[in-house]
């Protein structure tokens, strides 16, 4: 039985890997990435200079699932360049590297730079951050989405994707894979967190910015995600992977996922609780739902969810 799973023309080792902003920020903590069982790994969205991002408390662990707000915190543009350049050489996991610039412009910067660098990975541009201050979530709008992605495709010629925010309307799915299918895209990561959720604990938010309020991740988003992950599966052209991102705290979740079809499936706050050891037990217990099935790898299964 293998696990192994492709996007474009990578093949990875397992389908599973972090989602990006989950213990990906430092050097030390993508070592430790890198050398887990997970398949890949992604590094944290970065900005062309460091950033502190949002005061703390700015991420909250919760029975369902967590709350943040961290507000972009990275260490810039040219650490994680080095990186993934370093990481190349070593060539062992097809690293991707995650952009979230302020602007298109500081965007189109970091991508010229990838795209004279000797970078072989992918590249997930970040289009949904939803803990900006004062900054939009790009993919929701569609008319920006299409112009900065035609930007991108005028420069950009390696493989990339776009990580998208949840959708909950049946013509937004159709208006944003309208616009999708027109790009040579290689994938797309469905979903980033929720945003602008609030929690309570005893009369008071539990994180700091923006009053509260910040992206929902866990348990909590799941049924969004796996919608998100199916409607984007069965709308995008075929040579779109699907990457799918939420809710994923054991094997069925990972099996549900990869049912919707997705081809890689990223862990978030169930890593943060977890450590890296989460991707042993979700190797094991996607296995043994394989092995009760009789399915001896992903593609006997893959997107093959039953309507009824
Ligand atoms: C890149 C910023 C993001 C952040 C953040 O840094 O606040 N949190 C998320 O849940 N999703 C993001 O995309």
């Amino acid at each position: 039985m293998n696990l192994e799973s492709k996007i474009y023309d990578r093949t990875f080792a397992n389908c599973l890997m972090n989602a990006s902003g989950v213990k990906c920020m430092t050097f030390d903590e993508l070592e430790v990435l890198r050398t887990a069982e997970n398949g890949s790994f992604i590094t944290k969205s970065c900005t062309l200079q460091p950033r502190e991002g949002n005061p703390s408390p700015r991420y909250i662990d919760l029975k369902l699932g967590s709350i943040n707000s961290m507000g972009l915190p990275n260490l810039g543009f040219d650490f994680y360049l080095d990186y993934v350049l370093n990481e190349n050489n070593r060539n062992n996991k097809n690293v991707f590297f995650s952009l979230a610039g302020l602007s298109l412009e500081e965007n189109m910067e970091m991508l010229k730079q990838i795209q004279n660098s000797d970078f072989k990975g992918l590249v997930e541009l970040n289009l949904s951050c939803p803990n900006i201050p004062g900054k939009p979530q790009t993919a929701y709008d569609f008319d920006r989405t299409k112009v900065v992605l035609e930007e991108v495709f005028s420069l950009y010629k390696k493989p990339l994707g776009v990580k998208l925010p949840p959708y909950f309307d049946m013509v937004h799915f159709e208006m944003m894979a309208e616009i999708l299918n027109k790009f040579p895209l290689k994938f797309v990561t469905c979903i980033n967190s929720i945003g602008n959720a609030l929690f309570i604990d005893n009369e008071t938010v539990v994180i700091k910015p923006k009053g509260g309020f910040g992206g929902i991740g866990g348990a909590y988003v799941k049924p969004t995600a796996l919608a998100n992950v199916r409607m984007f599966y069965k709308l995008l052209r075929n040579d779109i992977a699907i990457i799918g991102c939420g809710g994923v705290e054991n094997g069925r979740d990972v099996f549900e996922h990869l049912l919707c079809g997705a081809s890689m499936v990223q862990v978030g706050t169930q890593l943060m609780k977890e450590g890296t050891d989460v991707f042993h037990r979700l190797i094991l217990e996607l296995k043994e739902i394989m092995q009760t099935k009789g399915y001896k790898n992903i593609e006997d299964f893959r997107g093959s969810l039953k309507e009824l």
